[in-house]
């Protein structure tokens, strides 16, 4: 079908794939990894779809959460299973939710004044939202990646030697899980030699990277990631993408991404959240190829958002 062809069975509502989505994604100038070389795009989707463990454990078990700005309420009772060792995308549009739903995993919404919230979320024998959980070890043992990179204004590794100087951890072993942190982070070749440099000097993809390998050092079990890619150029946006399908043979780690192909591509389950409610969630294939939901559909297939 041409483009041409494409746009206007846009306009008339008929349903797209997610190919046609995203062609469209690239009309309008967003990012299209396809084109680069290799095919990796497709690589990375196998490889995810090889690697769904629909069995796999449940690592955080949130039920019934409510949570709430002030008076305005933000979700509304959600529940859904983070698998251990997989990878969970929350998708929708615009001010859904993803986001606040991700800070509620690590208590991140603590920080702003007059939020309240409810609700369970089972870490092991804890339950995250209660009262007497201890936040700095949770967020040790969660740790968070966001939208835009933001090393400290210090070298490259003191930036990762942070988390493990708060510990007071030896000089020795500091060094050795600056190396596998960078290492682990796909970016140890590239700074190797560099280390005393500045962070602010990398390109934005390294500085991501080394976001994540600052997260890695202090050895969580839980990577959140809010939108960590969305300020980056394609071939960057690929390295991270790539680095996701390695992280997640060892941490669990949850997404919330804009571009519905990225979670395809590095996803093995998704939640589609609208105006604070869980809509649909599970296997990924299943909610892109047979959405349950209306709404679902309606978005996957770029109706909305
Ligand atoms: N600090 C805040 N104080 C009050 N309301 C907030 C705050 N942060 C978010 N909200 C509101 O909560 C709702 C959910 O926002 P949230 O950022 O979680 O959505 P989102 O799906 O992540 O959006 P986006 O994709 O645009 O980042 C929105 O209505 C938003 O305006």
């Amino acid at each position: 079908m041409s483009t041409e062809e494409q746009s206007s069975q846009y306009q008339s509502g008929g349903v797209r794939t997610g190919q046609q989505t995203y062609d469209r994604a690239w009309e309008n100038g967003e990012v299209r990894i396809e084109n680069l070389p290799d095919n990796e795009a497709q690589r990375t989707e196998l490889q995810r779809e090889q690697t769904l463990n629909t069995h796999a454990d449940i690592e955080i078990d949130v039920q019934g959460l409510n949570f709430y700005y002030g008076k305005k309420q933000a979700l509304f009772d959600v529940s859904l299973p983070i698998r251990n060792c997989q990878v969970t995308a929350l998708i929708g549009p615009s001010g859904c939710g993803k986001s606040t739903f991700l800070r509620t995993l690590n208590r991140m919404n603590d920080l702003i004044p007059g939020t309240k919230v409810d609700g369970m979320a089972k870490f092991g024998e804890e339950n995250i939202y209660a009262a007497k959980t201890d936040v700095v070890l949770l967020r040790q043992r969660i740790g968070m990646v966001f939208q835009k990179a933001n090393p400290f204004p210090k070298s490259i590794f003191e930036n990762v030697a942070y988390g493990l100087r708060v510990q007071g951890k030896s000089n020795r072993a500091i060094k050795e899980m600056v190396e596998k942190s960078l290492r682990g982070a796909a970016l140890w070749d590239e700074v190797k030699d560099r280390l005393n440099t500045s962070a602010l000097g990398l390109s934005g993809g390294q500085q991501q990277r080394l976001c994540i390998a600052r997260a890695l050092a202090v050895q969580p079990e839980v990577l959140l990631m809010d939108e960590p890619c969305s300020a980056l150029d394609p071939i960057a946006t690929l390295k991270i993408e790539e680095l996701i399908t390695e992280l997640v043979k060892d941490y669990t780690i949850v997404i919330v991404t804009h571009n519905m192909q990225q979670a395809a591509r590095v996803s093995h389950f998704t939640g589609f959240f609208l105006s604070g409610k869980l809509v649909e969630q599970g296997p990924t294939k299943d909610i892109f190829e047979r959405p349950q939901k209306k709404e679902t559909e309606d978005y996957i297939s770029g109706r909305f958002g």
